[in-house]
């Protein structure tokens, strides 16, 4: 049975003095191998010492992207190696953010989850369309071509996760319906199952877009959701572990 995956990402939020709320997640969280996974995906400042403060918990540590090469000149950037030895088991890629502000392509997305491979991380790959994308009827078209790039030739069915966050319900308060949910998971799922054959039933799909502590268990209960990436609610444990608890009834 596929295991549900509960992800934060902090995004460009969180300074040392939030390691306390990490440590809260951590302290409420015991190990076990059955019911939801929990993650925090965390600015590289935060990896190391909130890995530590991890510890021997249930909560895993995640980074935010990476760059496609182990090391290198490339000023600023971070590789994937850099984050698995700072502790993070996930790395998200190709979020809408980065795809906006960074003009990251499908291609990169796809080099930056092939990094993560490379260096032993599960890679996040996310997906979405804008409110023009939707509003022109061009959803499916748009996730199809964003999953067809962006997951790297040697993913496998059960070494990815994949992300849908619709760019609208990014940040707004403003979250897809059920049925707008179910329709593009079960699309996705049929793209896996294209491309892995029956493993990719086993594949994680993840719904991001203002979820909460509110909206979670209807969210959780659409079909073929297999978790949720989670941003602004991630910020504080008591709703970040809310929506964990949700997962876990
Ligand atoms: O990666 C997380 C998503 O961008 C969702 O962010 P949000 O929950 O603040 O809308």
């Amino acid at each position: 049975m596929t295991r549900t995956l509960i992800a934060g990402n902090w995004k460009m939020n969180g300074l040392v003095g939030s390691l306390t709320e990490i440590e809260r997640v951590a302290a409420a969280v015991a190990p076990s191998q059955t019911g939801p996974e929990i993650l925090l995906c965390l600015p590289a400042t935060l990896i190391h010492p909130a890995a530590a403060k991890a510890e021997g918990s249930a909560l895993k540590i995640g980074g935010e992207t990476c760059h496609p090469k182990e090391k290198g000149a490339h000023t600023g950037d971070i590789s994937a190696e850099m984050l698995k030895d700072a502790g993070a088991t996930y790395v998200i890629v190709g979020h809408s953010e980065r795809r906006a502000d960074h003009g990251e392509t499908d291609a990169v997305v796809a080099s930056q989850a092939s990094a993560a491979l490379r260096a032993g991380i599960t890679p996040i790959i996310c997906v979405g369309e804008t409110l023009a994308q939707r509003d022109a009827g061009d959803v499916l078209n748009v996730i199809s071509e964003q999953i067809a790039g962006s997951i790297p030739s040697e993913g496998a069915a059960d070494t990815i996760v994949v992300a849908y966050e619709p760019v609208w319900a990014i940040g707004t308060g403003r979250v897809a319906n059920s049925e707008q949910i179910a329709e593009v998971h079960g699309f996705i799922r049929e793209l896996l199952t294209k491309q892995f054959g029956e493993a990719g039933r086993g594949t994680r799909i993840l719904y991001g877009g203002s979820m909460n502590p509110g909206n979670a268990e209807e969210i959780l209960g659409v079909a073929e959701v297999n978790g949720g990436l989670i941003g602004g609610a991630s910020l504080k444990a008591d709703d970040f572990l809310a929506i964990y608890r949700l997962a876990a009834q």
